[in-house]
């Protein structure tokens, strides 16, 4: 394995003035990244995901080098971020939803030349990364647009070119979907998916839409209150909080519960005995074998299988019920 990020208790505070009866303030420290341990290998694709205020941007200033942690290791592709920020910078990329790394009066093309100076890209490798992304992301239509008149997705899809023409081994994305319409959105997961599926760049991914999770990423980190609260896929995610995977089956005739295959518990709809909804444990159990039992059990009229929406399993982890 190849690690690029090593994280060890991470810390850090910051102080702040709170006001003290009606007329004094006073000095409180408060910690935003509380004893943060990560571990990321070359080629994952993490989401870290937490409620507001939670000490998401926080860890990722301290990954990307802009913040200097109170206490804690932190290595990213081998470097310390802060001290070693500028060799840092040619080893990752950023987006920031809120902050662009383009020139605003420059057409977009003139933003990507002036980066390929900035970083001392060689032409040819410059222009491999920039048709790829071109055609990826569909550049063309708008690439001799200034940044100024881009709208929020077309904005967007040009500073995730930007971020990638150095060709970054790690890209970290804070809410790179925020605000896009619904194709926007698609258009960046889709381009998101297939460049994390090359395994050669490394995606570190904040975002408040589950669906960027569900659609790009295998381990979640789950952070609150400045703590890992979660590490793991999404499925034993599911599991940790009982969430289970649901099938609908419609009878020919009224469901009798002696029948229900062990593994499953049967809840026989209330309002008509014919239709049953079938749990199931998302470890290993298998919603095809519960059907294909159910099948050769009784007759099926008709059966459907809902997958667990993440949406109730983070709201129950965020407030711890
Ligand atoms: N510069 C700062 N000075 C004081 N407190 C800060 C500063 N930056 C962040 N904080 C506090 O640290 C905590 C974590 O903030 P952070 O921005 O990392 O959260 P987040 O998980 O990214 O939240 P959101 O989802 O709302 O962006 C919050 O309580 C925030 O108010």
């Amino acid at each position: 394995m190849n690690t690029v990020i090593d994280v060890r208790d991470l810390r850090k505070e910051f102080t702040v003035r709170v006001k003290k009866g009606r007329l004094t303030r006073e000095k409180k420290t408060v910690a935003a990244v509380d004893g943060v341990n990560l571990t990321v290998e070359r080629g994952e694709m993490i989401g870290y995901i937490g409620p507001n205020g939670a000490g998401k941007s926080t860890t990722l200033k301290m990954l990307t080098g802009v913040l200097n942690p109170s206490a804690g290791h932190v290595r990213v592709c081998g470097l310390e971020p802060v001290p070693q920020r500028l060799k840092l910078t040619r080893r990752i990329g950023v987006v920031f939803g809120q902050r662009s790394a383009l020139w605003w009066d420059l057409p977009l093309r003139e933003s990507f030349d002036l980066l390929r100076h900035v970083f001392d890209i060689p032409a040819a490798e410059h222009a491999a990364r920039l048709n790829r992304c071109r055609g990826l992301l569909e550049l063309d239509e708008f690439l001799d647009t200034p940044v100024r008149q881009l709208s929020l997705g077309q904005r967007m899809r040009g500073e995730l070119t930007a971020a990638l023409l150095h060709g970054p081994e790690i890209l970290f994305l804070d809410e790179p979907t925020i605000g896009l319409d619904v194709v926007s959105k698609q258009s960046v997961r889709s381009f998101l998916a297939e460049l994390g599926a090359g395994g050669d760049v490394t995606l570190v991914l904040t975002t408040h839409d589950l669906a960027d999770i569900e659609k790009l990423c295998k381990r979640l980190v789950v952070i609150d209150h400045g703590h890992v609260v979660h590490d793991g896929t999404l499925e034993e995610l599911h599991d940790r909080y009982g969430s289970r995977r649901q099938v609908i089956a419609d009878f020919e005739a009224d469901w009798d519960e002696a029948l229900t295959p062990p593994g499953s518990h049967a809840v026989i709809d209330a309002e008509d005995p014919r239709r049953v909804v079938f749990s199931l444990s998302n470890g290993d159990a298998s919603a095809g074998e519960l059907v294909a039992r159910l099948a050769t059990t009784a007759a099926l009229r008709d059966v459907s299988i809902v997958e667990p929406d993440i949406e109730d399993v983070v709201a129950k982890l965020y407030t711890g019920k």
